[in-house]
């Protein structure tokens, strides 16, 4: 493949910064990979992973010379790491981040970036309950979208060349605003994992009375959501504190209908469930039967925004 970038530095090199470390690698993007991490532990695994060609626990030293910045950490530390690199930014330098989180990325990290550089937010839609540098891989991003939320008046070149990177690493570009993506991402990512996190601890608090039940008679049904609440306690404690207006939202959406399903069951109401349970399969199967179960569903972009 062809190098797209002359020296690409990345900041963060837990599961996301890792899998990118391992995609510029594999396809020769980049002349030279600066990696950058703030714990020293970290740091010194990527390098014994061969993940970059130089490495430093200064992410203003990491970022000087390299025309495009990674920014791969918790979003709570997002506006942390814009201050630190700020000053020692290339002129004309793109960078980029893939929080989970996008209007609370863009109101700390924006402010503190000079004008002489090209910011373009961006959020693959792929991961995995692992963090950390060893739990990256080469194909994580492939058939994935990857969503960019550029302000406006953004220069297009900056926005064409992070658009043409993600394709080469599999992915599907989208772009949109913040907010819109933050109401998105609520509901189908965000909702889920807080509900396991829910579920999970709530089956936890039952153990005492049923002593070990939770554990032997798991169903499938309850070990996926184990698989979602074993996921980054940092990462998601920082999802929940920077989406947390469109996430109560859409909460306050999920308790009106879990009562609902709650009065429906009280009453032995069999229709209204049987509707429901018809309707939510038929989505599922419209879903694998368009082949499209990687795909970001469309649930209308004008149903979302209204308040
Ligand atoms: N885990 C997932 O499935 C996905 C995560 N994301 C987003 O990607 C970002 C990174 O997540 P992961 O790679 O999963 O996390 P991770 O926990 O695997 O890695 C985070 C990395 O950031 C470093 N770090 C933490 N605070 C830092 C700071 N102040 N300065 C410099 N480095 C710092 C850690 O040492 C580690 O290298 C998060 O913003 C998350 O919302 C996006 C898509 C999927
Ligand atoms: O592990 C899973 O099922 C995920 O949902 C991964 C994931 C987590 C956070 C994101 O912002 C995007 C994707």
């Amino acid at each position: 493949m062809t190098q797209q970038f002359e020296t690409i530095a990345l900041i963060g090199i837990g599961l996301i910064g890792s899998s990118i470390a391992r995609e510029i690698r594999e396809k020769q993007l980049a002349g030279t990979l600066v990696i950058s991490t703030r714990s020293e532990a970290t740091l010194a695994r990527a390098e014994e992973l061969g993940l970059g060609d130089r490495y430093t626990l200064s992410a203003a030293d990491a970022v000087r010379g390299a025309d495009l910045v990674i920014v791969s950490v918790p979003v709570g530390a997002s506006g942390a790491v814009a201050q630190e690199i700020a000053a020692h930014l290339k002129p004309g330098a793109i960078v980029t981040d893939v929080g989970s989180t996008k209007g609370s990325v863009i109101a700390q990290m924006a402010p503190h970036l000079p004008d002489t550089v090209h910011f373009v937010p961006g959020h693959p839609i792929a991961g995995t309950e692992h963090s950390g540098p060893d739990a990256g891989f080469v194909g994580l991003f492939r058939g994935r979208w990857c969503i960019l939320t550029p302000p406006a008046g953004q220069d297009e070149e900056a926005i064409a060349r992070l658009r043409r990177f993600w394709e080469t690493l599999g992915s599907m570009v989208e772009e949109m605003d913040a907010e819109h993506h933050d109401k998105v991402l609520a509901i189908v990512s965000h909702l889920p994992h807080i509900i396991a996190y829910n579920i999970v601890g709530t089956a936890d608090d039952l153990e005492a009375v049923t002593e070990s039940e939770v554990i032997k008679y798991s169903a499938s049904g309850f070990r996926d959501f184990t698989r979602l609440a074993a996921s980054d306690p940092t990462m998601w404690r920082d999802v929940c504190l920077h989406n947390k207006d469109a996430i109560l939202e859409m909460l306050s959406r999920f308790s009106e209908d879990l009562a609902y399903l709650q009065r429906a069951i009280r009453w032995g109401d069999g229709d209204k469930l049987f509707d429901l349970f018809t309707r939510t399969r038929a989505i599922r199967r419209s879903i694998i039967q368009a082949g499209q179960d990687t795909a970001m569903p469309d649930f209308g972009r004008h149903a979302m925004d209204q308040k």
